[in-house]
Protein backbone atom coordinates (compact mmCIF):
# COMPACT_ATOMS: atom_id res chain seq x y z
CA UNK A 1 0.00 0.00 0.00
CA UNK A 2 0.97 3.59 -0.96
CA UNK A 3 1.10 6.23 1.30
CA UNK A 4 -2.63 7.39 0.02
CA UNK A 5 -4.00 4.12 0.40
CA UNK A 6 -2.78 4.15 3.91
CA UNK A 7 -4.53 7.22 4.58
CA UNK A 8 -7.85 6.26 2.88
CA UNK A 9 -8.02 3.51 5.34
CA UNK A 10 -7.63 5.15 8.23
CA UNK A 11 -10.06 7.58 7.05
CA UNK A 12 -13.01 4.78 6.23
CA UNK A 13 -12.43 3.70 10.02
CA UNK A 14 -12.68 6.66 11.37
CA UNK A 15 -16.10 7.20 10.35
CA UNK A 16 -17.04 3.98 11.73
CA UNK A 17 -17.30 5.94 14.98
CA UNK A 18 -19.29 8.32 13.80
CA UNK A 19 -23.20 8.00 14.89
CA UNK A 20 -26.30 9.28 14.39
CA UNK A 21 -27.17 12.80 16.13
CA UNK A 22 -23.57 13.53 16.57
CA UNK A 23 -21.43 16.90 16.40
CA UNK A 24 -18.55 16.07 14.48
CA UNK A 25 -15.19 18.57 13.81
CA UNK A 26 -13.81 17.92 10.80
CA UNK A 27 -10.22 18.30 10.83
CA UNK A 28 -8.03 19.60 7.90
CA UNK A 29 -5.44 17.86 5.34
CA UNK A 30 -5.19 15.09 2.89
CA UNK A 31 -6.08 12.33 5.74
CA UNK A 32 -9.16 14.04 6.56
CA UNK A 33 -10.33 15.04 3.12
CA UNK A 34 -10.36 10.26 2.72
CA UNK A 35 -12.41 11.13 6.10
CA UNK A 36 -14.88 13.32 4.90
CA UNK A 37 -15.20 11.45 1.56
CA UNK A 38 -16.40 8.22 3.30
CA UNK A 39 -18.45 10.73 5.69
CA UNK A 40 -20.65 11.90 2.98
CA UNK A 41 -20.82 8.62 1.47
CA UNK A 42 -22.71 6.95 4.89
CA UNK A 43 -24.85 10.82 4.59
CA UNK A 44 -25.81 9.86 1.77
CA UNK A 45 -26.73 6.12 1.87
CA UNK A 46 -27.40 5.74 5.24
CA UNK A 47 -28.73 8.71 5.72
CA UNK A 48 -26.67 9.60 9.08
CA UNK A 49 -27.60 12.19 10.67
CA UNK A 50 -25.01 14.61 11.50
CA UNK A 51 -23.81 17.96 11.92
CA UNK A 52 -20.06 18.67 10.58
CA UNK A 53 -18.23 21.68 11.89
CA UNK A 54 -14.98 22.33 10.00
CA UNK A 55 -11.20 23.75 10.81
CA UNK A 56 -10.63 24.58 7.88
CA UNK A 57 -12.05 26.92 4.35
CA UNK A 58 -10.82 23.54 2.30
CA UNK A 59 -12.72 21.13 4.38
CA UNK A 60 -15.89 23.15 4.61
CA UNK A 61 -16.00 23.24 0.92
CA UNK A 62 -15.68 19.81 0.62
CA UNK A 63 -18.02 18.67 3.28
CA UNK A 64 -20.90 20.84 1.90
CA UNK A 65 -20.39 19.69 -1.87
CA UNK A 66 -20.74 16.12 -0.77
CA UNK A 67 -23.97 17.42 1.28
CA UNK A 68 -22.93 16.97 4.57
CA UNK A 69 -24.52 19.48 7.27
CA UNK A 70 -22.57 21.73 8.40
CA UNK A 71 -22.63 24.78 11.22
CA UNK A 72 -20.30 27.11 12.39
CA UNK A 73 -18.32 26.06 15.82
CA UNK A 74 -19.99 28.82 17.62
CA UNK A 75 -23.60 27.39 16.51
CA UNK A 76 -23.24 24.51 18.48
CA UNK A 77 -22.88 24.08 22.07
CA UNK A 78 -20.57 21.43 21.69
CA UNK A 79 -18.96 18.79 19.61
CA UNK A 80 -19.19 14.97 20.39
CA UNK A 81 -15.69 13.65 18.54
CA UNK A 82 -13.41 15.38 16.42
CA UNK A 83 -11.37 13.67 14.00
CA UNK A 84 -8.28 14.86 12.14
CA UNK A 85 -5.04 14.15 10.91
CA UNK A 86 -1.69 15.00 12.60
CA UNK A 87 1.76 16.04 11.39
CA UNK A 88 3.49 14.39 14.21
CA UNK A 89 2.55 12.08 16.76
CA UNK A 90 5.33 10.50 19.78
CA UNK A 91 5.56 7.42 21.79
CA UNK A 92 3.64 9.11 24.76
CA UNK A 93 0.72 10.43 22.82
CA UNK A 94 1.54 14.32 21.93
CA UNK A 95 1.55 16.10 18.40
CA UNK A 96 2.65 18.24 16.22
CA UNK A 97 -0.28 19.94 13.83
CA UNK A 98 -0.18 22.63 11.29
CA UNK A 99 1.69 21.76 8.09
CA UNK A 100 -1.60 22.69 6.26
CA UNK A 101 -1.26 26.01 7.99
CA UNK A 102 -4.99 25.25 10.30
CA UNK A 103 -4.12 24.58 13.69
CA UNK A 104 -5.73 27.71 15.20
CA UNK A 105 -9.06 26.69 14.34
CA UNK A 106 -8.46 23.02 14.64
CA UNK A 107 -7.12 23.36 17.76
CA UNK A 108 -10.58 25.57 19.01
CA UNK A 109 -12.47 22.39 17.64
CA UNK A 110 -10.67 19.90 19.58
CA UNK A 111 -10.67 21.50 23.12
CA UNK A 112 -14.16 22.40 22.13
CA UNK A 113 -14.57 18.24 21.57
CA UNK A 114 -15.80 15.77 24.40
CA UNK A 115 -12.89 13.11 22.14
CA UNK A 116 -10.30 14.07 19.87
CA UNK A 117 -9.60 11.53 17.53
CA UNK A 118 -6.17 11.78 15.21
CA UNK A 119 -5.80 9.46 12.04
CA UNK A 120 -2.17 9.06 10.59
CA UNK A 121 -0.55 6.70 8.52
CA UNK A 122 2.19 5.22 9.87
CA UNK A 123 5.27 7.99 8.98
CA UNK A 124 3.79 10.52 11.24
CA UNK A 125 4.86 8.21 14.01
CA UNK A 126 8.07 9.22 16.08
CA UNK A 127 9.94 8.78 19.50
CA UNK A 128 10.43 12.26 19.74
CA UNK A 129 9.09 15.10 18.32
CA UNK A 130 10.68 18.35 16.27
CA UNK A 131 11.55 16.19 13.26
CA UNK A 132 8.70 18.17 11.44
CA UNK A 133 9.02 22.06 11.73
CA UNK A 134 6.78 22.85 14.17
CA UNK A 135 4.15 25.51 12.89
CA UNK A 136 3.49 28.65 14.77
CA UNK A 137 1.17 31.20 13.41
CA UNK A 138 1.19 34.86 14.31
CA UNK A 139 -0.25 38.04 13.21
CA UNK A 140 1.39 39.89 11.00
CA UNK A 141 1.79 43.45 12.38
CA UNK A 142 5.43 42.99 14.36
CA UNK A 143 6.14 39.41 13.00
CA UNK A 144 9.56 40.47 12.25
CA UNK A 145 10.06 41.17 15.46
CA UNK A 146 8.78 37.89 16.71
CA UNK A 147 10.97 36.10 14.52
CA UNK A 148 14.06 37.68 15.60
CA UNK A 149 12.89 36.82 19.01
CA UNK A 150 12.81 33.41 18.06
CA UNK A 151 16.61 33.06 16.89
CA UNK A 152 17.26 34.72 19.89
CA UNK A 153 15.89 31.89 21.61
CA UNK A 154 17.80 29.31 19.30
CA UNK A 155 14.59 28.27 17.69
CA UNK A 156 15.50 28.35 14.21
CA UNK A 157 12.39 30.03 12.46
CA UNK A 158 11.60 29.75 9.46
CA UNK A 159 8.60 32.23 7.46
CA UNK A 160 6.57 29.67 5.40
CA UNK A 161 6.23 31.67 2.31
CA UNK A 162 5.14 29.42 -1.37
CA UNK A 163 6.52 31.21 -4.58
CA UNK A 164 7.86 34.62 -2.29
CA UNK A 165 4.82 35.08 -0.76
CA UNK A 166 3.63 34.81 3.05
CA UNK A 167 1.13 31.98 3.48
CA UNK A 168 -1.44 33.44 5.03
CA UNK A 169 -3.92 31.51 7.32
CA UNK A 170 -7.68 31.39 7.17
CA UNK A 171 -7.47 34.22 9.62
CA UNK A 172 -5.50 35.72 7.55
CA UNK A 173 -2.23 35.15 9.87
CA UNK A 174 0.98 34.41 9.22
CA UNK A 175 3.33 31.25 9.71
CA UNK A 176 6.32 30.65 11.56
CA UNK A 177 8.00 26.88 11.10
CA UNK A 178 10.38 26.72 14.13
CA UNK A 179 13.08 23.84 13.06
CA UNK A 180 13.81 22.49 17.00
CA UNK A 181 14.66 18.96 16.34
CA UNK A 182 14.09 17.31 18.63
CA UNK A 183 11.97 18.74 21.04
CA UNK A 184 12.65 17.75 24.46
CA UNK A 185 10.25 19.61 26.36
CA UNK A 186 7.08 19.86 24.89
CA UNK A 187 5.14 21.82 27.66
CA UNK A 188 7.58 24.38 28.59
CA UNK A 189 8.17 25.15 24.93
CA UNK A 190 4.40 25.75 24.19
CA UNK A 191 4.17 27.46 27.61
CA UNK A 192 6.84 30.15 26.45
CA UNK A 193 5.27 30.53 23.03
CA UNK A 194 1.91 31.19 23.66
CA UNK A 195 3.22 33.90 25.70
CA UNK A 196 5.12 35.84 22.78
CA UNK A 197 3.00 38.90 22.32
CA UNK A 198 2.01 38.64 18.53
CA UNK A 199 2.07 34.82 18.39
CA UNK A 200 -1.56 33.76 18.05
CA UNK A 201 -1.50 29.46 18.53
CA UNK A 202 1.00 27.11 17.93
CA UNK A 203 0.98 23.66 16.50
CA UNK A 204 1.99 21.84 19.69
CA UNK A 205 -1.18 19.64 20.81
CA UNK A 206 -0.63 18.28 24.13
CA UNK A 207 -2.42 16.24 25.97
CA UNK A 208 -5.49 16.65 24.16
CA UNK A 209 -5.91 13.10 21.75
CA UNK A 210 -8.20 10.05 23.31
CA UNK A 211 -7.92 7.81 20.14
CA UNK A 212 -5.23 7.26 17.32
CA UNK A 213 -5.76 5.56 14.13
CA UNK A 214 -2.96 4.43 12.52
CA UNK A 215 -2.37 3.07 9.06
CA UNK A 216 0.15 0.19 8.60
CA UNK A 217 0.03 -2.54 5.75
CA UNK A 218 -1.63 -4.97 7.63
CA UNK A 219 -4.31 -2.85 8.44
CA UNK A 220 -5.30 -0.18 11.23
CA UNK A 221 -4.32 0.38 14.23
CA UNK A 222 -6.69 1.25 17.16
CA UNK A 223 -4.86 2.99 19.97
CA UNK A 224 -6.80 4.40 23.23
CA UNK A 225 -4.19 7.47 24.01
CA UNK A 226 -6.74 8.37 26.90
CA UNK A 227 -10.14 7.11 27.80
O1 LIG B 1 -2.90 22.25 9.29
C1 LIG B 1 -3.09 21.08 8.98
C2 LIG B 1 -3.36 19.99 9.88
O2 LIG B 1 -2.83 20.11 11.15
C3 LIG B 1 -3.24 18.60 9.31
O3 LIG B 1 -4.09 17.80 10.07
C4 LIG B 1 -1.86 18.02 9.37
O4 LIG B 1 -0.97 18.88 8.70
C5 LIG B 1 -1.80 16.62 8.73
O5 LIG B 1 -2.12 16.71 7.38
P1 LIG B 1 -1.98 15.49 6.38
O6 LIG B 1 -3.04 14.52 6.74
O7 LIG B 1 -2.17 16.10 5.02
O8 LIG B 1 -0.60 14.94 6.54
Amino acid sequence: MNQDQLKQLVGQKAVEYIKDGMQVGLGTGSTVKFMVDALGERVKNEHLNIVGVSTSERTAAQAKSLGIPMKSVDEVDHLDLTIDGADEISSDYQGVKGGGAALLFEKIVAINSDKVMWIVDESKIVDQLGAFGLPVEVIPYGSQHIFEKMVAKGYHPEFRKVDGEFVRTDSNNYIIDLHLNPITDPHALAEDLIHMVGVVEHGLFLDMVNTIIIGHEDGPEVITARP
